[in-house]
């Protein structure tokens, strides 16, 4: 259902949702109240019923919801019930990790190629995936049907390769490399920076040492 714009705030919360109802329904459990989930979530029932209004509600009648279908509907809104194929670009300390999470395939991501400017490390071998001399990646993303590229290669060099990337046809950039990329319209990127987190946790801890002060 894509009538209207959603929220990215909406958006950005449902993969907590799928993520506690996919445990739900692993444990058998059919059915559960927005009481009950928001028990588990710590987010107000009026949260969780106002978000999924946005999607029409998935039908809560009588005694809440159906768990295996909300978690299938979050899904598929959600883009997972399509596979993505992607590659990695840059395949150093945190490509590699990347590459070696097994995860991702569970919901549909797979990881099929991985490149990198540094001819030693052209041939090894990331979970069965071998890593490509940069030269190869243009046809490579135009004949595997990759939509994805993870950006793991330093600033300095990460947005002349965006730019190629998209001229080939990538239509997602997960973005790790430390620098704002200027993408046309209609390309997705998210930019991830896990010290960002970091931040915000150092900030928790400062705050919480000078309430108990
Ligand atoms: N966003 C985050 O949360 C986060 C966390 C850790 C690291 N980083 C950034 O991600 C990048 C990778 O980190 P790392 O620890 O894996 O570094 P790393 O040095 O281990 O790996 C970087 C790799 O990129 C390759 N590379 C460099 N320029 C390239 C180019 N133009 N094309 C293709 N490959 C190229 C290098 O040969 C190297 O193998 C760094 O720039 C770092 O700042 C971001």
């Amino acid at each position: 259902m894509e009538a209207k714009e959603i929220s990215q705030a909406v958006i950005g919360r449902l993969p907590r949702y799928f993520r506690y109802l996919g445990e739900l329904k692993d444990e058998g459990v059919e059915r559960i109240s927005s009481q009950e989930l928001s028990g588990l979530m710590k987010v107000t029932a009026s949260q969780i019923r106002q978000d999924f209004n946005n999607f029409g509600g998935f039908g809560q009648q009588g005694y809440g919801y159906n768990v295996e279908y909300l978690y299938r509907e979050i899904g598929k809104i959600l883009g997972l019930d399509k596979q993505h194929n992607f590659v990695i670009i840059g395949a150093g300390n945190l490509g590699r990790a990347l590459g070696n999470y097994l995860n991702f395939e569970r919901r549909g991501f797979i990881f099929k190629g991985m490149f990198d400017a540094n001819p030693e490390l052209v041939g090894k071998d990331v979970r069965g995936v071998k890593v490509m001399p940069m030269e190869q990646l243009e046809s490579f993303i135009r004949e595997n049907d990759i939509d994805i590229a993870v950006l793991t290669i330093p600033k300095t060099s990460a947005v002349e390769v965006a730019d190629k990337l998209v001229a080939n046809g990538i239509r997602a950039i997960w973005n790790f490399a430390h620098v704002d990329l200027n993408v046309p319209e209609g390309i997705q990127v998210e930019n991830v920076h896990l010290s960002d987190s970091l931040m915000k946790l150092s900030y928790n801890i400062n705050r919480y040492s000078s309430d108990i002060k």
